[in-house]
Protein backbone atom coordinates (compact mmCIF):
# COMPACT_ATOMS: atom_id res chain seq x y z
CA UNK A 1 0.00 0.00 0.00
CA UNK A 2 1.35 3.46 -0.88
CA UNK A 3 -0.04 6.74 -0.32
CA UNK A 4 1.40 10.27 -2.25
CA UNK A 5 -0.19 12.99 -0.73
CA UNK A 6 0.76 15.85 -3.38
CA UNK A 7 1.26 19.78 -3.24
CA UNK A 8 0.24 20.37 0.53
CA UNK A 9 1.69 22.56 2.80
CA UNK A 10 4.29 20.38 5.11
CA UNK A 11 5.12 21.65 8.33
CA UNK A 12 7.51 18.56 9.42
CA UNK A 13 8.45 19.65 12.95
CA UNK A 14 12.22 18.85 12.59
CA UNK A 15 14.10 21.61 14.21
CA UNK A 16 13.81 25.34 12.91
CA UNK A 17 12.07 24.20 9.41
CA UNK A 18 9.99 26.32 8.08
CA UNK A 19 6.65 25.13 6.67
CA UNK A 20 6.99 24.41 2.58
CA UNK A 21 4.75 23.52 -0.46
CA UNK A 22 5.76 19.77 -1.38
CA UNK A 23 4.47 15.82 -1.46
CA UNK A 24 4.87 13.13 0.87
CA UNK A 25 4.86 9.56 -0.01
CA UNK A 26 4.44 6.80 2.25
CA UNK A 27 4.72 3.47 1.91
CA UNK A 28 3.46 0.52 4.13
CA UNK A 29 3.55 2.31 7.68
CA UNK A 30 6.46 4.62 7.21
CA UNK A 31 7.15 8.23 5.46
CA UNK A 32 9.80 7.35 2.83
CA UNK A 33 10.07 10.60 1.01
CA UNK A 34 9.22 14.59 1.47
CA UNK A 35 9.89 16.58 -1.81
CA UNK A 36 9.19 19.45 -3.71
CA UNK A 37 7.53 17.12 -6.32
CA UNK A 38 7.33 13.41 -6.57
CA UNK A 39 6.77 11.07 -9.77
CA UNK A 40 3.65 9.48 -8.92
CA UNK A 41 3.64 5.30 -9.14
CA UNK A 42 1.01 3.87 -10.90
CA UNK A 43 -0.02 1.71 -7.36
CA UNK A 44 -0.46 5.19 -5.62
CA UNK A 45 -3.46 6.31 -3.56
CA UNK A 46 -3.15 9.81 -4.50
CA UNK A 47 -4.65 12.76 -2.34
CA UNK A 48 -5.39 15.96 -3.30
CA UNK A 49 -3.11 18.16 -0.74
CA UNK A 50 -3.71 21.43 -1.87
CA UNK A 51 -5.75 24.28 0.80
CA UNK A 52 -4.67 21.54 3.23
CA UNK A 53 -1.56 21.53 5.99
CA UNK A 54 0.22 18.66 6.62
CA UNK A 55 1.67 18.11 9.88
CA UNK A 56 2.94 15.43 12.37
CA UNK A 57 -0.45 13.74 14.09
CA UNK A 58 -1.12 14.90 17.46
CA UNK A 59 0.18 12.56 20.54
CA UNK A 60 -2.28 12.81 23.52
CA UNK A 61 0.05 12.33 26.61
CA UNK A 62 -2.23 11.57 29.12
CA UNK A 63 -5.75 9.94 29.01
CA UNK A 64 -8.69 8.00 30.36
CA UNK A 65 -10.48 6.86 27.69
CA UNK A 66 -13.13 5.59 28.56
CA UNK A 67 -13.91 8.09 30.61
CA UNK A 68 -15.64 9.56 27.71
CA UNK A 69 -18.89 7.35 28.97
CA UNK A 70 -18.46 9.87 31.57
CA UNK A 71 -18.32 12.97 29.99
CA UNK A 72 -20.82 15.75 31.15
CA UNK A 73 -21.97 12.83 33.75
CA UNK A 74 -20.25 15.04 37.08
CA UNK A 75 -19.43 18.58 36.19
CA UNK A 76 -18.40 21.67 38.53
CA UNK A 77 -17.24 19.21 41.91
CA UNK A 78 -13.85 19.23 43.60
CA UNK A 79 -11.66 16.74 42.68
CA UNK A 80 -11.46 14.57 45.18
CA UNK A 81 -15.29 14.81 45.55
CA UNK A 82 -15.58 14.42 42.36
CA UNK A 83 -13.38 11.02 42.01
CA UNK A 84 -14.49 9.37 45.10
CA UNK A 85 -18.38 10.19 44.92
CA UNK A 86 -18.99 9.72 41.41
CA UNK A 87 -16.31 8.16 39.16
CA UNK A 88 -15.28 5.54 41.53
CA UNK A 89 -18.97 4.53 41.96
CA UNK A 90 -19.18 4.52 38.64
CA UNK A 91 -16.26 2.64 37.20
CA UNK A 92 -16.98 -0.06 39.59
CA UNK A 93 -19.99 -0.58 37.71
CA UNK A 94 -18.23 -0.38 33.93
CA UNK A 95 -18.38 -4.08 32.30
CA UNK A 96 -15.55 -5.07 30.03
CA UNK A 97 -17.56 -4.12 27.23
CA UNK A 98 -18.57 -1.09 28.81
CA UNK A 99 -14.91 -0.03 28.81
CA UNK A 100 -14.91 -1.58 24.96
CA UNK A 101 -17.14 0.65 23.86
CA UNK A 102 -15.68 4.05 26.08
CA UNK A 103 -12.54 3.05 24.85
CA UNK A 104 -14.09 3.44 21.26
CA UNK A 105 -15.73 6.40 21.62
CA UNK A 106 -12.56 8.12 22.95
CA UNK A 107 -10.79 6.80 20.13
CA UNK A 108 -13.55 8.26 17.36
CA UNK A 109 -13.17 11.42 18.76
CA UNK A 110 -9.06 11.27 18.84
CA UNK A 111 -9.04 10.21 14.85
CA UNK A 112 -11.72 13.10 14.02
CA UNK A 113 -9.60 15.78 15.92
CA UNK A 114 -6.29 15.21 14.78
CA UNK A 115 -4.84 12.57 17.48
CA UNK A 116 -2.53 9.89 15.90
CA UNK A 117 -1.40 7.95 19.62
CA UNK A 118 -2.42 8.30 23.40
CA UNK A 119 -1.20 7.30 26.56
CA UNK A 120 -3.70 5.76 28.51
CA UNK A 121 -4.27 4.58 31.74
CA UNK A 122 -7.27 2.66 32.73
CA UNK A 123 -8.98 -0.68 33.93
CA UNK A 124 -10.09 -3.88 31.82
CA UNK A 125 -6.84 -3.22 29.24
CA UNK A 126 -7.79 -6.25 27.22
CA UNK A 127 -11.05 -4.57 26.10
CA UNK A 128 -9.19 -1.07 25.47
CA UNK A 129 -6.25 -3.20 23.46
CA UNK A 130 -8.55 -4.56 21.53
CA UNK A 131 -10.36 -1.37 20.44
CA UNK A 132 -6.75 -0.02 19.60
CA UNK A 133 -6.17 -2.78 17.74
CA UNK A 134 -9.50 -2.37 15.55
CA UNK A 135 -9.61 0.97 15.05
CA UNK A 136 -6.00 1.19 13.74
CA UNK A 137 -4.91 4.06 16.44
CA UNK A 138 -1.39 3.95 18.30
CA UNK A 139 -0.92 3.79 21.91
CA UNK A 140 0.93 2.93 25.20
CA UNK A 141 -1.57 1.04 27.59
CA UNK A 142 -1.43 1.62 31.76
CA UNK A 143 -3.59 -0.52 33.67
CA UNK A 144 -4.00 2.16 36.55
CA UNK A 145 -3.30 1.13 40.19
CA UNK A 146 -4.57 2.08 42.97
CA UNK A 147 -3.01 0.29 46.09
CA UNK A 148 -5.26 1.02 49.11
CA UNK A 149 -6.53 -1.80 49.78
CA UNK A 150 -5.54 -5.51 49.60
CA UNK A 151 -6.41 -7.11 46.39
CA UNK A 152 -4.36 -10.35 46.87
CA UNK A 153 -2.05 -8.45 44.07
CA UNK A 154 -4.80 -8.54 41.08
CA UNK A 155 -4.40 -5.23 40.23
CA UNK A 156 -0.62 -5.66 39.91
CA UNK A 157 -1.03 -9.24 37.95
CA UNK A 158 -3.43 -7.19 35.50
CA UNK A 159 -0.74 -5.58 34.54
CA UNK A 160 1.84 -7.82 34.30
CA UNK A 161 -0.36 -9.72 31.90
CA UNK A 162 -1.02 -6.34 29.90
CA UNK A 163 2.45 -6.15 29.64
CA UNK A 164 3.01 -9.41 28.48
CA UNK A 165 0.32 -10.05 26.47
CA UNK A 166 0.07 -6.68 24.83
CA UNK A 167 3.49 -4.65 23.95
CA UNK A 168 4.45 -4.38 20.24
CA UNK A 169 1.20 -6.18 19.51
CA UNK A 170 -0.95 -4.32 16.72
CA UNK A 171 2.01 -4.23 14.51
CA UNK A 172 3.86 -2.44 16.83
CA UNK A 173 1.27 0.22 17.68
CA UNK A 174 0.32 -0.90 21.00
CA UNK A 175 3.19 -0.36 23.78
CA UNK A 176 2.94 -0.63 27.26
CA UNK A 177 3.90 1.18 30.54
CA UNK A 178 3.44 0.88 34.66
CA UNK A 179 0.39 2.30 36.69
CA UNK A 180 0.92 3.06 39.59
CA UNK A 181 -2.05 5.49 40.09
CA UNK A 182 -0.90 8.30 42.08
CA UNK A 183 1.67 9.24 45.52
CA UNK A 184 -1.38 9.52 47.08
CA UNK A 185 -2.95 6.16 46.61
CA UNK A 186 -0.06 4.22 46.96
CA UNK A 187 2.21 3.62 50.05
CA UNK A 188 5.83 3.28 49.66
CA UNK A 189 6.52 -0.13 49.65
CA UNK A 190 4.29 -1.56 46.34
CA UNK A 191 5.48 1.84 44.52
CA UNK A 192 9.29 0.49 45.07
CA UNK A 193 7.87 -2.75 43.61
CA UNK A 194 6.53 -1.39 40.91
CA UNK A 195 9.53 0.74 40.48
CA UNK A 196 11.53 -2.40 40.64
CA UNK A 197 9.35 -4.56 37.95
CA UNK A 198 9.56 -1.46 35.62
CA UNK A 199 13.68 -1.18 36.04
CA UNK A 200 13.69 -4.98 35.03
CA UNK A 201 10.89 -5.29 32.16
CA UNK A 202 12.54 -2.12 30.70
CA UNK A 203 9.16 -0.69 31.10
CA UNK A 204 7.77 3.00 31.35
CA UNK A 205 6.07 4.52 34.50
CA UNK A 206 2.98 6.57 34.22
CA UNK A 207 1.58 8.16 37.24
CA UNK A 208 -0.01 11.25 38.72
CA UNK A 209 1.95 13.93 40.24
CA UNK A 210 1.16 17.25 42.32
CA UNK A 211 -2.24 18.14 41.01
CA UNK A 212 -4.01 19.96 43.70
CA UNK A 213 -2.57 21.74 46.59
CA UNK A 214 -5.17 18.92 48.85
CA UNK A 215 -2.18 15.85 47.10
CA UNK A 216 0.06 18.40 48.20
CA UNK A 217 -0.61 18.47 52.15
CA UNK A 218 -1.83 15.10 52.57
CA UNK A 219 1.67 14.05 51.29
CA UNK A 220 2.99 16.30 53.75
CA UNK A 221 0.97 15.06 56.73
CA UNK A 222 1.42 11.12 55.64
CA UNK A 223 4.98 11.45 54.92
CA UNK A 224 6.49 14.68 55.55
CA UNK A 225 7.40 15.30 51.99
CA UNK A 226 6.38 17.16 48.74
CA UNK A 227 4.65 14.90 46.33
CA UNK A 228 7.42 14.99 43.80
CA UNK A 229 10.03 13.83 46.93
CA UNK A 230 8.09 10.88 47.78
CA UNK A 231 8.30 9.84 44.30
CA UNK A 232 12.12 10.39 43.93
CA UNK A 233 11.95 8.38 47.32
CA UNK A 234 10.99 5.27 45.66
CA UNK A 235 13.91 5.50 42.94
CA UNK A 236 11.91 5.83 39.87
CA UNK A 237 13.44 8.81 38.38
CA UNK A 238 16.94 8.04 38.61
CA UNK A 239 15.75 4.13 37.44
CA UNK A 240 13.45 4.35 35.19
CA UNK A 241 11.75 6.37 31.94
CA UNK A 242 8.32 8.11 34.26
CA UNK A 243 5.70 9.71 32.44
CA UNK A 244 4.05 12.19 35.49
CA UNK A 245 0.59 13.42 34.83
CA UNK A 246 -0.11 17.07 35.71
CA UNK A 247 2.76 18.35 38.00
CA UNK A 248 0.57 21.44 38.62
CA UNK A 249 1.87 21.99 42.43
CA UNK A 250 5.65 22.28 41.96
CA UNK A 251 8.23 24.22 43.80
CA UNK A 252 11.68 25.22 42.89
CA UNK A 253 12.92 22.39 44.55
CA UNK A 254 10.63 20.04 43.12
CA UNK A 255 11.13 21.33 39.56
CA UNK A 256 15.00 20.86 40.04
CA UNK A 257 14.27 16.58 41.35
CA UNK A 258 12.76 16.57 37.41
CA UNK A 259 15.94 18.34 36.20
CA UNK A 260 17.20 14.84 34.33
CA UNK A 261 14.89 12.65 34.55
CA UNK A 262 14.08 10.39 31.67
CA UNK A 263 10.69 10.98 30.21
CA UNK A 264 8.64 14.14 31.77
CA UNK A 265 5.50 15.24 32.30
CA UNK A 266 2.02 15.29 30.32
CA UNK A 267 0.32 18.57 30.88
CA UNK A 268 -3.01 18.69 31.24
CA UNK A 269 -4.67 22.46 31.10
CA UNK A 270 -8.40 21.82 30.38
CA UNK A 271 -9.16 19.10 33.15
CA UNK A 272 -6.53 21.64 35.62
CA UNK A 273 -8.99 24.70 34.67
CA UNK A 274 -11.89 22.78 34.76
CA UNK A 275 -11.18 20.85 38.12
CA UNK A 276 -9.51 24.31 39.39
CA UNK A 277 -6.66 22.91 40.10
CA UNK A 278 -3.83 25.40 39.23
CA UNK A 279 -1.32 25.98 36.44
CA UNK A 280 1.38 23.84 35.94
CA UNK A 281 4.81 25.61 35.87
CA UNK A 282 5.40 24.89 32.20
CA UNK A 283 7.71 27.53 30.93
CA UNK A 284 9.99 26.69 33.93
CA UNK A 285 9.98 23.09 33.43
CA UNK A 286 10.85 23.56 29.72
CA UNK A 287 13.60 26.08 31.44
CA UNK A 288 15.32 23.31 33.35
CA UNK A 289 15.25 21.15 30.46
CA UNK A 290 12.08 18.78 31.14
CA UNK A 291 10.42 17.33 28.31
CA UNK A 292 6.65 18.74 28.77
CA UNK A 293 4.15 17.08 26.34
CA UNK A 294 0.59 17.73 26.63
CA UNK A 295 -2.57 15.29 26.91
CA UNK A 296 -6.07 15.93 27.77
CA UNK A 297 -7.10 13.59 30.38
CA UNK A 298 -10.45 12.03 30.52
CA UNK A 299 -13.19 13.21 28.81
CA UNK A 300 -15.11 13.32 32.62
CA UNK A 301 -12.97 16.00 33.44
CA UNK A 302 -11.65 17.74 30.27
CA UNK A 303 -15.12 16.94 28.80
CA UNK A 304 -13.40 17.37 25.42
CA UNK A 305 -10.30 15.15 23.72
CA UNK A 306 -9.53 17.57 21.11
CA UNK A 307 -6.04 18.71 21.27
CA UNK A 308 -6.18 21.43 19.68
CA UNK A 309 -8.39 22.90 22.35
CA UNK A 310 -5.14 22.01 24.66
CA UNK A 311 -2.76 23.70 22.59
CA UNK A 312 -4.82 27.22 23.23
CA UNK A 313 -5.33 26.60 26.44
CA UNK A 314 -1.63 25.96 27.47
CA UNK A 315 0.04 29.19 26.04
CA UNK A 316 -3.07 31.21 27.26
CA UNK A 317 -2.48 29.81 30.53
CA UNK A 318 1.47 30.70 30.45
CA UNK A 319 1.03 34.32 28.95
CA UNK A 320 -1.95 35.04 31.47
CA UNK A 321 0.35 33.48 34.79
CA UNK A 322 3.28 35.51 33.70
CA UNK A 323 1.31 38.45 32.91
CA UNK A 324 3.27 38.53 29.55
CA UNK A 325 2.00 37.70 25.70
CA UNK A 326 5.59 36.46 24.82
CA UNK A 327 5.90 33.21 26.79
CA UNK A 328 4.85 29.86 25.39
CA UNK A 329 4.73 30.90 21.74
CA UNK A 330 2.71 28.94 18.78
CA UNK A 331 6.29 26.90 17.67
CA UNK A 332 7.03 25.60 21.09
CA UNK A 333 3.43 24.48 22.17
CA UNK A 334 3.48 22.46 18.33
CA UNK A 335 6.56 21.09 19.81
CA UNK A 336 5.28 19.87 23.26
CA UNK A 337 1.69 18.46 21.89
CA UNK A 338 3.99 16.06 18.69
CA UNK A 339 7.98 16.00 19.89
CA UNK A 340 7.36 16.13 23.55
CA UNK A 341 4.69 13.99 23.79
CA UNK A 342 6.56 11.55 21.40
CA UNK A 343 9.14 11.37 23.55
CA UNK A 344 6.75 10.22 27.32
CA UNK A 345 5.60 7.80 25.50
CA UNK A 346 9.00 6.74 24.64
CA UNK A 347 8.38 6.92 20.70
CA UNK A 348 10.57 10.01 19.72
CA UNK A 349 12.42 7.80 16.92
CA UNK A 350 9.05 6.70 15.15
CA UNK A 351 6.56 9.81 15.91
CA UNK A 352 5.90 13.35 16.12
CA UNK A 353 7.67 14.23 13.24
CA UNK A 354 7.22 13.74 9.55
CA UNK A 355 10.89 12.73 8.06
CA UNK A 356 11.36 9.68 6.00
CA UNK A 357 12.17 6.48 7.97
CA UNK A 358 9.12 8.04 10.74
CA UNK A 359 6.12 6.33 11.21
CA UNK A 360 3.33 7.31 8.37
CA UNK A 361 1.12 9.07 11.29
CA UNK A 362 0.09 12.57 9.75
CA UNK A 363 -3.03 14.45 9.59
CA UNK A 364 -3.95 17.08 7.37
CA UNK A 365 -5.89 20.31 8.20
CA UNK A 366 -8.63 21.50 5.89
CA UNK A 367 -7.55 25.59 5.43
CA UNK A 368 -10.32 26.45 3.30
CA UNK A 369 -12.24 27.90 6.29
CA UNK A 370 -12.81 31.46 7.05
CA UNK A 371 -11.53 31.28 10.13
CA UNK A 372 -8.35 29.47 8.73
CA UNK A 373 -7.45 32.88 6.02
CA UNK A 374 -5.34 34.65 5.56
CA UNK A 375 -2.19 32.43 5.67
CA UNK A 376 0.17 34.46 6.95
CA UNK A 377 1.66 32.28 9.39
CA UNK A 378 0.81 28.40 9.93
CA UNK A 379 2.02 28.45 13.18
CA UNK A 380 0.13 30.94 14.25
CA UNK A 381 -3.20 29.46 12.81
CA UNK A 382 -2.28 25.81 14.30
CA UNK A 383 -1.92 27.27 17.58
CA UNK A 384 -4.26 29.78 18.02
CA UNK A 385 -7.51 29.23 15.42
CA UNK A 386 -7.48 25.67 13.91
CA UNK A 387 -9.84 23.35 15.99
CA UNK A 388 -9.93 19.80 15.94
CA UNK A 389 -13.15 20.13 13.47
CA UNK A 390 -11.15 21.56 10.81
CA UNK A 391 -8.88 17.91 10.19
CA UNK A 392 -9.90 16.63 7.20
CA UNK A 393 -7.61 13.04 7.10
CA UNK A 394 -5.75 11.47 9.64
CA UNK A 395 -3.22 8.37 9.07
CA UNK A 396 -1.75 6.27 11.49
CA UNK A 397 0.86 3.57 10.45
CA UNK A 398 0.13 4.39 6.77
CA UNK A 399 -3.29 3.42 7.17
CA UNK A 400 -6.18 6.20 6.40
CA UNK A 401 -8.38 6.47 9.49
CA UNK A 402 -10.89 9.24 8.36
CA UNK A 403 -10.65 10.73 5.05
CA UNK A 404 -12.67 13.83 3.99
CA UNK A 405 -14.06 13.73 7.49
CA UNK A 406 -15.57 10.03 7.41
CA UNK A 407 -14.10 7.40 9.87
CA UNK A 408 -12.96 4.16 7.88
CA UNK A 409 -12.31 2.07 10.81
CA UNK A 410 -15.36 2.65 13.14
CA UNK A 411 -19.57 2.37 12.24
CA UNK A 412 -20.04 5.35 14.35
CA UNK A 413 -24.32 4.92 14.16
CA UNK A 414 -23.68 1.83 16.15
CA UNK A 415 -21.00 3.81 18.30
CA UNK A 416 -23.72 6.45 19.38
CA UNK A 417 -26.50 3.28 20.08
CA UNK A 418 -23.67 1.39 21.92
CA UNK A 419 -22.32 3.76 24.34
CA UNK A 420 -25.77 6.03 25.04
CA UNK A 421 -27.56 2.62 26.36
CA UNK A 422 -24.34 1.56 28.49
CA UNK A 423 -23.84 5.28 29.72
CA UNK A 424 -27.28 5.39 31.35
CA UNK A 425 -27.28 1.70 32.97
CA UNK A 426 -23.63 2.83 34.44
CA UNK A 427 -24.91 6.22 35.95
CA UNK A 428 -28.11 4.89 37.74
CA UNK A 429 -27.90 5.78 40.93
CA UNK A 430 -24.45 6.64 41.25
C1 LIG B 1 -7.13 3.13 38.23
S1 LIG B 1 -7.26 3.65 36.59
C2 LIG B 1 -7.06 5.40 36.57
C3 LIG B 1 -7.96 6.11 37.55
O1 LIG B 1 -7.65 7.49 37.49
C4 LIG B 1 -8.83 8.20 37.70
N1 LIG B 1 -8.68 9.60 37.25
C5 LIG B 1 -9.21 10.16 36.18
N2 LIG B 1 -8.86 11.47 36.13
C6 LIG B 1 -8.07 11.66 37.20
C7 LIG B 1 -7.42 12.79 37.71
O2 LIG B 1 -7.48 13.96 37.11
N3 LIG B 1 -6.70 12.67 38.83
C8 LIG B 1 -6.64 11.49 39.47
N4 LIG B 1 -7.25 10.38 39.05
C9 LIG B 1 -7.97 10.48 37.94
C10 LIG B 1 -9.87 7.43 36.95
O3 LIG B 1 -11.15 7.77 37.38
C11 LIG B 1 -9.44 5.99 37.27
O4 LIG B 1 -10.09 5.53 38.41
ZN1 LIG C 1 -5.46 11.45 34.84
Amino acid sequence: MSILIQQTTILTMQEAEAPFTGDIRIEGSQIVQIASHIMPQPEDEVIDGRNKLAMPGLVNAHQHSPMSLLRGFSDDLKLMDWLERKMLPAEARMTPEDIYWGAKLGIAEMIRSGTTAFADMYIHMNEIAEAVTETGIRASLTRGMVFMEDDGGRRLQEAIDLVQRWSGKANGRITTMYGPHSPYTCPMEPLREVVAMAVQDEIPLHIHLAETKEEVEKIRSRYDMTPTEYLEESGMFERAHVLLAHGVHLNPQDISRLKGMRGGVAHNPVSNLKLGCGIAPVEAMIFEGITVGIGTDGAGSATTLDMFEEIKVACWLQKLDYGDPTRLPARQVLDMATRGSAKLLSLQNEVGMLAPGYKADLILIDLAKPHLQPIHNVESLLAYSVNGADVHTTIVDGQILMQDRKLLTIDEDELYREVNTRAKRIVEGV
